[in-house]
């Protein structure tokens, strides 16, 4: 990655007299003639730079949109690789990328979409010991993430470089935008939301589903609050932004408040370097282990979780077992293991003692898509039912698909 100066737009650096390629006219032509845009403005872009976290559902399309307009220099955080299951939303990666890095496989898009710009690619996670010197390069930075500790790493991060942070997430049929760090007095993410969210309300896309043109929605619409930051189109008037596919009128504004004296990050003396290096924060939201941290652990008590081979061994040999998959009917509808009976998660918190009777013969297993319900249902059934035997799957359907049956048809 190339080291550079470390420089916030200012009102100079958009009036110096710009030097456009001829061709460039042409291509953004479309944009420069509008009012308040012009040469200035086409000129900010290309000296501008522009940092994105998570090339995934909000990151696609905001660099696509970014790389069109002409931004200079774009830099592209993400240490996952492409999936199957991520192409219905990211648009960037196709078919022949899966298996390849998210930051690669987007670098590789958006330079045949614009040849002329620079794109760095950096195929690692963000935490707390790389973020400053990561992110120090760049006028503006994107939080198009999916976990909670990376947000407030973000947000401290901004603040500590003085630099906007642009914020979207989506969820389901939903969407928020906001741009923190900015404007006169404007609020940090800490701010407005001093405490993270409580775990059992959060949950990434791939728990709860996200429609992907929710994400076309606000992913572009990031891509646009940067395009006025750094063309002065912006307001700066804090607002968070609410979207919900199904609902007339579908946006909403709120009007945010200005930065706290409080805040113990953009308040009193702010968030030092050091600090956000010495923050732990994945243990600050209460332990969500963001995906790139949980990948090889292995979590619940000792003999109480079996892996899909075991599940398999038990199916071949007959062990009589009460097999139970936790998840919404919905999805029970879409694929389930056979002989397996459906009781929703909150079904079974709400009554547990009804769905297993007491002279339960033979072992209780108790299985969800990906491993993590299916622990709290067993837990629940130990402490309603101490004297019956009851385990829960590793890794879920989702492992039982990659491991024992690559016909089993997971999504
Ligand atoms: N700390 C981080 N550093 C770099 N990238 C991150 C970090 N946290 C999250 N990301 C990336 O942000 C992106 C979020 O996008 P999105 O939720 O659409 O993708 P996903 O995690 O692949 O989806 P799914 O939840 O369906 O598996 C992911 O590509 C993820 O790797
Ligand atoms: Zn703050």
């Amino acid at each position: 990655m190339q080291d550079v100066e470390n420089t916030a737009l200012s009102e100079s650096d958009l009036s110096r007299s710009p030097s456009l390629h001829r061709d460039d006219y042409l291509r953004y032509g479309r944009q420069m003639i509008l009012e308040g845009f012009g040469l200035p403005g086409q000129a900010g872009l290309q000296r501008s730079s522009v940092v994105v976290v998570g090339a995934g559902g909000l990151g696609c399309p905001a660099l696509q949109y970014l790389a069109a307009s002409g931004v200079g220099r774009i830099g592209i955080i993400d240490h996952d690789m492409v999936e199957l299951s991520n192409l219905q939303r990211q648009i960037l990666h196709n078919e022949s990328t899966v298996g390849v890095y998210k930051a690669i496989s987007a670098a590789q898009a958006i330079q045949k979409l614009n040849s002329k710009i620079q794109v760095d690619i950096i195929t690692e996670a963000l935490h707390s010991s790389n973020a400053i010197a990561l992110l120090y390069p760049y006028n503006v930075i994107l939080d198009c993430t999916d976990n909670a500790p990376t947000r407030y790493l973000l947000s401290d991060t901004a603040v500590s470089l003085g630099k906007p942070l642009v914020s979207g997430a989506a969820q389901k049929f939903e969407g928020q935008l906001s741009v923190y760090n900015f404007g006169d007095n404007g609020p940090c993410y800490r701010c407005i939301f001093p405490r993270p969210p409580a775990m059992e309300t959060v949950g990434t896309c791939e728990e709860t589903g996200v429609l992907g043109a929710v994400t076309g929605v606000i992913g572009t619409m990031q891509a646009l609050e940067t395009i006025r930051i750094i063309t002065g189109l912006h307001d700066g008037k804090p607002t968070l932004l609410l979207y919900s596919a199904l609902t007339v009128p579908f946006f909403r504004s709120v009007k945010l408040r200005s930065k706290k004296p409080s805040c113990i990050a953009c308040g009193g003396d702010g968030v030092k370097n050091g600090t956000i290096e010495e923050t732990d924060y994945v243990a600050f939201c209460g332990g969500v282990r963001p995906n790139w941290e949980q990948k090889g652990l292995s979590s619940g008590s000792p003999g109480a979780r079996i892996r899909v081979q075991e599940l398999k061994d038990m199916f071949e040999s007959n062990t009589q077992i009460t097999l139970i998959d936790v998840r919404p009917t919905i999805e029970f509808g879409i694929c389930q293991l056979s002989g397996s009976k459906n009781v929703p998660l909150p079904q079974l918190l709400a009554d547990p003692n009804s769905h297993i009777s007491d002279d339960e013969s033979g072992q209780v297993v108790i299985v969800c898509r990906l491993g993590n319900d299916s622990q709290i249902a067993a837990d629940t059934f130990r402490e309603s039912k101490p004297n019956i035997v009851v385990k829960d799957v590793i890794g879920g359907l989702r492992a039982w698909s990659r491991e024992i049956d690559p016909l089993f048809p997971i999504y």
